[in-house]
């Protein structure tokens, strides 16, 4: 299963398609219209998400409610690209050299894709890359993260995320009943943040930034529960659960570095406080008493809940800007900013749920292959019941 976006942060639309989902998968618009705008949430996002009320249309490979087989699109319009057609404009005439001058962007913004992507695509007007290199685009993997979702959740899989830190500011909660607790606390949380005292004080922190003209970032962890065992692989790199998830967060814009588990506190105890004793039930079958591997040991998925935490750098266009150099001029310049995100950590972490959700749907698809959802159901219950019986 794979899927492509396409679309510029300005521009008419995003676009995505999936490529490989089996037949019969029940799929309605609701079910992405509800993860598009969890992530428009937030406390710390800019004007655009005043504008912006992310919608799907689904227009191809499903009809009444099932997916075909064939390949689905989706498409979320930017309501944006209105006051942009000309800047944007696909097919336009090139606009006078006089207004085309203004319109350039030659001042790379540090922390961005900026420079590097203009020197790397030949274009000396940056806009070419910041419309692409956005995280307007993650709407895009949203709506198709969405969609993996579903099939996760008509398999018994069920998946959350909340808020770890913000700006240094950590939430000490860490257990709860179950994931739909989370989820009842999380989304009426302006933070995502499971610990109401954490939340008040990341609230401060972004409001704080924001006055200074500054930024910050933070912590999320996303939480899968209902896995089958076996899922993954040892065999080869390329086929190893965990460092598939790792990309994933990984390629989530301003994403510095995932843990997994218990993650970096590894490195400082000892190994029997480490791995999961493994142990075993009549009724449960094998399971570990604590999950501090976080649910995948030798690529592979335990059975155990899997744990996985992204960290996301502070946002990088500030209003307090950062010098940089003109590319045209070779002058240094300090930025005027016109809007931007303080803190989207709470956005961010509705997106690392979808992409994790997009890369464990792929996994199982891959191993458990059917053209038909309903088979690939019953496949997942045998693996479920062997495992257990194993
Ligand atoms: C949901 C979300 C919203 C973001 N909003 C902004 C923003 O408003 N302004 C900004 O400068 N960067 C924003 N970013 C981060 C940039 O897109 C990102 O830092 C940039 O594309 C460079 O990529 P890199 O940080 O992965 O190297 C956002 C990221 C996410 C995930
Ligand atoms: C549009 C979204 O996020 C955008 C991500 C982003 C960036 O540089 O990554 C910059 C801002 O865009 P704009 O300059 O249009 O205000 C954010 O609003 C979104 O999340 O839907």
């Amino acid at each position: 299963m794979r899927y492509l976006t396409s679309g510029e942060s300005h521009g008419p639309q995003l676009t995505a398609i999936i490529e490989g989902l089996p037949a019969g998968l029940p799929l309605v618009d609701s079910d992405i219209n509800m993860e598009l705008s969890r992530r428009q949430k937030g406390h710390g996002r800019g004007r655009r998400m005043q504008i912006e009320k992310d919608t799907v249309q689904i227009t191809g490979g499903v009809r009444h409610g099932y997916t075909l087989g064939s390949p689905v699109a989706l498409v979320v319009e930017n309501n944006d690209w209105k006051h942009w057609t000309k800047i944007m404009g696909q097919n336009s005439i090139a606009p006078d050299e006089e207004e085309e001058m203004k319109r350039k962007i030659s001042r790379p913004r540090p922390g961005h894709a900026d420079l590097n992507g203009a020197i790397k695509y030949g274009h000396r007007d940056m806009r070419n890359v910041l419309e692409r290199s956005s995280a307007r685009e993650t709407t895009a993997r949203v709506a198709a993260g969405a969609v993996a979702k579903k099939l996760l959740s008509e398999l018994g899989i069920n998946i959350g995320s909340h808020v770890v830190e913000i700006g240094g500011v950590r939430s000490s909660v860490k257990e709860y009943e179950s994931l739909d607790e989370l989820k009842e606390i999380t989304e009426s949380s302006p933070v995502r943040c499971l610990d109401p005292e954490a939340e008040k004080k990341m609230m401060e922190a972004i409001d704080l930034a924001k006055e200074q003209g500054d930024s910050i970032g933070g912590i999320v962890e996303i939480i899968v529960e209902g896995m089958p065992p076996g899922v993954g692989s040892y065999v080869h790199y390329d086929r190893k659960l965990d460092a598939k998830l790792a990309s994933g967060i990984m390629s989530i814009n301003a994403f510095k570095g995932v843990e997994i588990g218990i993650g970096f506190e590894v490195a400082s105890k000892p190994g029997s406080e480490v791995h999961d004793e493994i142990t075993w039930s009549k009724e449960t079958g094998y399971y570990r008493k604590t999950n501090r591997l976080g649910g995948l040991e030798g690529g592979m998925t335990t059975g155990m809940p899997i744990i996985v935490r992204g960290v996301m750098k502070p946002i990088p266009t500030l209003y307090k800007p950062l010098k940089s150099i003109d590319i045209e001029t070779k002058e240094p310049f300090t930025a005027s900013i016109e809007r931007s995100d303080s803190c989207a950590v709470p956005a961010a972490a509705v997106v690392a749920e979808n992409v994790v959700a997009w890369e464990l749907a792929a996994a199982i698809v891959e191993q458990f292959y059917s053209d038909r959802f309903t088979t690939l159901k019953e496949v997942i219950d045998q693996q479920r019941a062997y495992a257990r019986d194993f």
